[in-house]
């Protein structure tokens, strides 16, 4: 991201808690989803959120296009507070900004063809003439690679990956600024996993759309993203440029991510976490990872690290990374 371009989208110390009630005689308990999350997201700019299941990267994705709202912080889109879901102006908003889920099938409406909810979006938003609004389906169709007749046919008449392409018709109809992708892929067989992303990878160059690709697979996200933000009971440990983070980890939790990837003709050791699984409702005090961190010291115990500015432009919380350089125990 250039420093003097304006973000298309700035989060600032989100938080995100929800309450839990596990039984009718249990006290509820809190859920710490995100807990003090800031991120910038530059026009055309692609990143990748990834994190073990649970550490809140849904609960991100619809804070930042705002489905859901913060118990603390703010999410500004092309520089101005995203107003409340349900405001004229959040409405008028989600033209600019779409979003696209795992489940193409429970995205699309069953009793209506795959034409009227592509035309959907453009008729809400009055956008062109019935005629224009035809063209305008038949292009977008062309785009994500369906063929016509596809217009006329119904979701349960069509593959997994045919869905996932006029999900993506829909969500181009209004030309966002934004579109954030929450697992787009992980429900599609592998073979139709890469044509998808590269159909994604495409649309988004060549309409120069900024995205936020969601994803607990590294793989896939490599594939696709600039930028690459690990995330870890609800707050990103490290940030930065994608070939940077997934060839040369710095936080140690991004380390075993990356380390777990089985990699083809390189032999490279896997970290094995220690200890139980994060649970976002007891979030350890200090640092959260410090109860599995390989090369923890005691002071990760008592303090939590900010994210700070390391090598390469990056961003890492760790005390073990020092602001100049100052690298981790490579040995542990
Ligand atoms: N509406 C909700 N009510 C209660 N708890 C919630 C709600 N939404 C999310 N959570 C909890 O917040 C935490 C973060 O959930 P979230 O879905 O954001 O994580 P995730 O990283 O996207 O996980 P996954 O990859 O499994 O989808 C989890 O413990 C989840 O159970």
């Amino acid at each position: 991201m250039t420093g003097t371009t304006p973000p298309i989208l700035q989060a600032d110390d989100l938080v995100r808690r929800y309450r839990l009630r596990q039984g009718l005689f249990h006290r509820p308990t809190m859920v710490h989803a995100v807990n003090g999350l800031s991120l910038r997201l530059a026009r055309g700019e692609t990143l990748g959120l990834v994190g073990e299941s649970g550490c809140g990267k849904s609960t991100t994705g619809r804070l930042l296009i705002g489905l859901d709202r913060p118990d603390a912080g703010t999410v500004c889109f092309g520089g101005k507070a995203l107003p409340a879901m349900g405001d004229i102006r959040w409405r008028r908003l989600r033209m600019r900004i779409q979003m696209v889920f795992q489940d193409p099938l429970a995205a699309l409406d069953p009793r209506l063809t795959i034409g009227a909810q592509i035309a959907e979006p453009l008729e809400i938003h009055r956008l062109g003439s019935r005629s224009e609004r035809e063209g305008r389906v038949e292009a977008l169709l062309a785009d994500v690679g369906l063929r016509t007749d596809h217009l006329r046919r119904y979701p349960h008449e069509l593959s997994g990956g045919q869905r996932q392409r006029a999900v993506l018709a829909r969500a181009l109809a209004t030309d966002p600024d934004l579109i954030v992708c929450d697992e787009p892929v992980s429900a599609l067989d592998v073979s139709i996993q890469a044509q998808v992303i590269n159909l994604l990878r495409d649309l988004q160059a060549r309409r120069h759309m900024a995205m936020i690709f969601i994803s607990h697979d590294l793989r896939v996200v490599r594939l696709i993203s600039n930028r690459i933000a690990v995330m870890y009971l609800g707050a990103i440990v490290e940030e930065g440029a994608s070939e940077a983070v997934l060839l040369d980890p710095l936080h140690p939790y991004s380390r075993a991510l990356v380390s777990a990837v089985p990699r083809p003709g390189r032999r490279r050791s896997r970290t094995i976490l220690q200890g139980d699984p994060p649970d976002p409702a007891a979030r350890p005090g200090g640092c959260a990872f410090h109860p599995r961190c390989p090369v923890a010291l005691p002071l990760c115990a008592r303090f939590a690290p900010e994210l700070r500015p390391a090598p390469d432009g990056r961003r890492v919380a760790c005390h073990l990374i020092g602001d100049h350089g100052g690298e981790l125990n490579k040995e542990a």
